[in-house]
């Protein structure tokens, strides 16, 4: 399939994990957007956080999505809350599929709360975070999205297979 894909959705939903491994399934060249801001700034995202707080972090996504969206042919994993400027959304749906990767509360809490790298959780109760955020975020991924895809209970096998006969 030529073209871009882009995956959305809240943290844990599988979009680093997934998105690499279609990546590879199809030929094509794999960016985690989240990674890339690390990787050239030198420093992980909970310290920009915590430097410039979460409006500076979301000045360097906005400029990095614009950046990736651009390259031909590659599968990218969004940061999850990529979706939330509508500059983001935009630019997302115009420069290839975006797929939401959906799964509920619980999972979500089960495949992050070991992981320190997600400062939006680093409260006394990341569940109910994660609960608040799939509230905000829910309609906004559907809006942006050309697939839904739901990751429950699947394996990471099983959702690239059905992600591949989605977009033939
Ligand atoms: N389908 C799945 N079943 C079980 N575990 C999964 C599945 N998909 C991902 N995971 C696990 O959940 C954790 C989070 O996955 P991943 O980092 O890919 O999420 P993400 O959507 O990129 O999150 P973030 O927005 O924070 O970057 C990882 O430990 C990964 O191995
Ligand atoms: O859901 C979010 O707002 C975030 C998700 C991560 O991918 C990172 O982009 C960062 O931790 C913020
Ligand atoms: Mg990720």
């Amino acid at each position: 399939m030529a073209g871009n894909i882009f995956f959305v959705g809240l943290m844990g939903a599988g979009k680093t994990t997934v998105g690499r491994v279609l990546a590879k399934h199809l030929h094509k060249a794999f960016y985690d957007s989240d990674h890339e801001i690390e990787r050239r700034t030198g420093v992980c995202i909970p310290y920009i956080f915590e430097v410039e707080g979460e409006a500076g972090f979301r000045r360097r996504e906005s400029a990095m999505i614009d950046e990736l969206v651009r390259m031909p042919d590659v599968v990218v994993a969004t940061g999850g809350g990529a979706v939330l400027l509508d500059e983001n959304r935009k630019n997302l749906k115009q420069h290839g599929t975006v797929i939401y990767l959906r799964a509920h509360v619980n999972e979500l809490w089960i495949r992050t709360r070991n992981d320190k790298n997600r400062p939006l959780l680093q409260t006394a109760d990341p569940r109910k975070r994660l609960e608040q955020l799939f509230e905000q975020r829910d309609p906004l991924y559907r809006e942006v999205a050309h697939h839904v895809v739901d990751t429950g209970g699947q394996s990471v096998n099983t959702i690239v297979h059905q992600i591949e006969s989605l977009i033939g």
